[in-house]
């Protein structure tokens, strides 16, 4: 038998390969390869190891062939793999979640005090032979208040030790486990990205890079800072724009930034981070947030025990994208999981992340009915698998796609979701239009126990408004419901769900924003208000309950696309005068894109869904 090869193209802890060396040959080449090399060696090898610096790109995975095996991140971002061609390629892609987390908040901690106290500028220039005590004159954290941005691992263990440092931690994160966060000492969870900017004295940004979260920090969200402001990144470059940043620096819109990464690294002249490196306001490392002894062996051993156990064909305890439905499930229940995670990634996208720049928070507790044949089935974990992986997905670039059968349930309380799951042994269908459907699905995000006193938050969600329902039809999935709105459309690639007045003109406005922009579009639909279900409140669904799942997720809001649109006194709108257009699209939806799209005359709302 030939000895599988693993290929190392970036320096790895030897603790980990160690592990490797015995039974497989292990390749290391801790200079890193050119993409031309990589692309050469790469036919040869069962499995490669990667860090921050190497591009697994689908044309490495393409020239891989069918020999590769296991692509390893030692690290959390898989930013730098194509996850999406490696699963279409049947590699599995593995990474190690929390093995550089300590090492990562640190190092925030480190940029948080060297940039309050001007401590890169004052070891230059020391060294320099100056001695400028005068220039110099920092600012305390203590007392302070930090805002964080992304309130995952890093960005709570970040909480943990600066409330040790006696400051005061607000944070954004729709997907914020809100118990864990009051129980860590954080003393406010806002709904808006905007509420904290005014108030905060240092912000630090601890979100993966996702289309969602890219120029998340721009102009806009400078201005709205203090002066003496100062931010951090030891997450991803891009998520704050650079040459937002660096403009905000020059202008004096913010005080400083500690950044340890760019969007491209290490910069070159192209781009703003070149200036921002060597900017006076900003101490800058190369990319060390998970740069030390103690990180580098955690996550080498961790990664080389998961490609070791691939190589024997077992599973790896970290896969990011494994399977969510086993063989023997796949057939039956493929297109209902596919249905379910794409209505979850509806709900997060549409409802949670309303078209404005800052993402709102998500319900906590839902719904899931199933209706029809489907009311019979007896193993819904895939299910239920499937329905987190679709909500928490849009707001990772790792644990929402790892999530599977076995693990679904753990990431739930992680993220605080709770799904009750109701089986409507009423017939094909609970709703009027469900009833000419074999199976079809409600989600339905309802009001936690404990908001039920809060009166307008019981009342926006008795009122059916973040509802979503679908169904199969011939293997393909369809929505028939979002919100207060009849629909009938294929949840796929990307859409833009528009909220506006029924009037004429509408649909060619639309058409002319996209069209400037370049932006093609593969269908459109008008949906219509359902009167009907809207007066009613509800959905009608009157199944019995026979499962109740203790699981789940995130924050209760109302949301702002379906709520009653701004009519003025004396107009002449009425409820009846709304409808959603759905659009698929093809073409790269920018923010100037969406926001000449929230501007056109008549528009209420816009949502971007990436499915
Ligand atoms: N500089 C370095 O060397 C290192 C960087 N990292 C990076 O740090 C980042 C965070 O890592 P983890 O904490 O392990 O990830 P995580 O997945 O545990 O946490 C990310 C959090 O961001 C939240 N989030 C996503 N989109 C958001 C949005 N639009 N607004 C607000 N919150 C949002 C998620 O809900 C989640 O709670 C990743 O990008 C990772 O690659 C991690 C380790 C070392
Ligand atoms: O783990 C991560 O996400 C990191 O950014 C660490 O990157 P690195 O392994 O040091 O190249």
């Amino acid at each position: 038998m030939v000895t599988p090869r693993i290929l190392v193209p970036e320096k790895v802890s030897v603790d980990g390969l160690a592990l490797l060396s015995e039974d497989y040959e292990v390749v290391s080449r801790p200079q890193g390869l050119s993409p031309e090399e990589l692309l050469s060696l790469i036919p040869s090898f069962d499995a490669l190891i990667v860090r921050s610096e190497t591009k697994v790109t689908a044309e490495v995975l393409s020239a891989a062939g069918s020999r590769l095996r296991v692509v390893a991140r030692a690290g959390v971002g898989v930013d730098n793999i194509n996850v999406e061609a490696a699963t279409a390629g049947g590699i599995i892609v593995v990474n190690s979640p929390a093995g550089n987390i300590v090492a990562a908040a640190e190092h925030t901690v480190a940029l948080l005090l060297a940039t309050a106290r001007n401590v890169g500028r004052a070891d230059r220039t020391t060294k320099e032979g100056r001695w400028e005590r005068g220039k110099l004159v920092g600012v305390e954290v203590g007392r302070k208040t930090l805002g964080i941005v992304g309130l995952g691992k890093v960005g709570m263990k970040v909480a943990r030790m600066c409330i040790g440092l006696g400051m005061k931690v607000i944070a954004f994160d729709p997907y914020a486990n809100p118990d864990l966060a009051r129980q860590t000492g954080v003393e406010r969870l806002v709904p808006r990205l905007q509420d904290m900017l005014p108030e905060i004295d240092f912000m630090t940004i601890h979100t993966p890079l996702l289309a969602s979260t890219l120029d998340l920090i721009g102009e806009t969200e400078f201005k709205l800072m203090k002066p003496t402001a100062r931010v951090l990144n030891v997450a991803r470059g891009g998520v704050y724009n650079e040459a937002a940043l660096l403009d905000a620096l020059n202008k004096g819109i913010i005080a400083g930034a500690g950044l340890d990464v760019f969007t491209k690294e290490p910069p070159d002249e192209s781009t703003p981070a070149w200036d921002l490196l060597r900017h006076e306001k900003v101490v800058a490392t190369p990319h060390l947030g998970a740069s030390t002894v103690e990180a580098q062996e955690n996550v080498a051993v961790d990664v080389c025990t998961q490609v070791a156990a691939v190589l024997r064909g077992e599973l790896p305890t970290s896969a990011v994208n494994a399977p969510l439905i086993l063989p023997e499930e796949y057939r039956a229940l493929k297109p209902y999981a596919k249905l379910i995670e794409r209505m979850g990634g509806l709900y997060t996208q549409n409802f949670v992340s309303p078209p404005s720049s800052s993402v709102g928070v998500g319900a906590r507790h839902f719904e899931l009915v199933y209706h029809g044949d489907l009311a019979g089935v007896s193993n819904s974990r895939p299910l239920l698998a499937a329905l987190i992986r679709g909500l928490v997905s849009p707001f990772s670039d790792t644990a929402g796609k790892h999530v599977n059968i076995v693990n679904a349930m753990a990431v739930a309380r992680e993220k605080g979701i709770i799904i009750r799951e109701v089986h409507a042994h009423s017939g094909a269908g609970s709703g009027k239009e469900n009833s000419v459907y074999a199976s079809s699905v409600t989600l339905r995000a309802v009001a936690a126990e404990d908001e039920q006193q809060d009166r307008e938050k019981t009342e926006s969600v008795n009122a059916g408004r973040q509802v979503i329902e679908g169904y199969v039809s011939a293997n393909n999935i369809y929505i028939s419901r979002l919100g207060r709105f009849s629909a009938n459309f294929i949840p796929e690639g990307t859409l833009l769900i528009l909220h506006n007045f029924d009037e004429p003109g509408k649909i060619g406005g639309v058409g002319s924003v996209l069209g400037r922009h370049g932006i093609n579009i593969r269908f459109m639909q008008v949906a219509s208000l359902d009167l009907e279900r809207s007066k009613a409140g509800q959905d009608g669904t009157k199944g019995q309950e026979r499962t109740q799942s203790d699981m789940i997720a995130t924050n209760g809001n109302d949301d702002s696309q379906h709520a009653q649109p701004p009519v003025s006194e004396g107009s002449s709108k009425k409820k009846g005068d709304e409808a959603l257009m759905i659009l698929g699209v093809d073409g790269d939806i920018t923010k100037q894109v969406m926001e000449d799209l929230r501007t056109a005359e008549g528009i209420l709302n816009v949502s971007l869904v990436q499915l």
